[in-house]
């Protein structure tokens, strides 16, 4: 089948539980919540994205015929030393779109853990080690998941919504806009005041990594 990889990057993942750990991300092309294109934001499901996910020509990313091409790709741009797992972070657009076993076979028989940045429409496939999930809009399709991270606020969509499912963390991620001072003050306030809901920000924009 092949897949469509808009970059393939090392760096520091900079949002959630597993914030500041090493990590090899794998940002897919194309999203099922907006085309990625400017003038339809404003009728995209999702309209606030911070992500260029369109095309293949960022920095190791390309069009791969088969799992193992792509998991040689991951693996080459993995640096790490030492005894650390090697880590890869599946993000997009929306990665599980394409995402499929023979990926996460490949990846695991390389020794990767495998962590997935999804939009929750979408089941994600057996054998994740780490789902992120940060839902846009009901319904819900991921409804379990290690992390759920609502990016905060969103109009479409609020905490009690996405509260009681089957999730082991809950993060209010403060949305990065022209508000963004304010959507962090609010984000931090909704925290202190319903304490089962974590911060996190997204640590790479403000050490300057990607
Ligand atoms: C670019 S998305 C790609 C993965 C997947 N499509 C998703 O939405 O989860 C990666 C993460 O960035 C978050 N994100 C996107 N735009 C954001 C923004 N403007 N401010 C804060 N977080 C944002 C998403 O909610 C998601 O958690
Ligand atoms: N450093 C870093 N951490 C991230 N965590 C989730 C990201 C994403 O775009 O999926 C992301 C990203 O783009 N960069
Ligand atoms: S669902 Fe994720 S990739 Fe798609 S537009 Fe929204 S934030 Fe961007
Ligand atoms: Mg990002």
């Amino acid at each position: 089948m092949g897949y469509a990889v808009k970059e393939v990057f090392y760096t520091l993942q900079g949002e959630g539980m597993n914030a500041g750990r090493a990590a090899v991300f794998c940002r897919f092309a194309g999203c099922n919540l907006w085309s990625g294109r400017a003038e339809d934001r404003h009728r995209a499901v999702c309209g606030f994205c911070d992500t260029d996910f369109v095309g293949t020509n960022g920095t190791g990313g390309g069009r791969f015929g088969s799992a193992d091409d792509l998991a040689d790709a991951v693996e080459a741009t993995w640096r790490g030393s030492g005894a650390a797992p090697r880590f890869a972070v599946l993000t997009g657009g929306e990665p599980l779109l394409q995402v499929d076993d023979a990926l996460i076979r490949a990846l695991h028989a390389k020794g990767f853990e495998i962590a997935v940045e999804t939009n929750g429409t979408i089941e994600p496939p057996e054998g994740i080690d780490w789902i992120c999930v940060s839902p846009k809009a009901l319904p819900l399709v991921a409804r379990r998941g290690d992390e759920l991270k609502l990016v905060y606020p969103n109009p479409r969509l609020s905490p009690a919504d996405v509260e009681g499912l089957g999730f082991r963390h809950l993060l209010l991620q403060p949305m990065d806009d022209t508000d963004a001072a304010a959507n962090t003050a609010a984000a931090v306030a909704f925290c202190l005041d319903n304490p089962h809901w974590r911060l996190t920000l997204q640590n790479h924009k403000h050490v300057g990594i990607r």
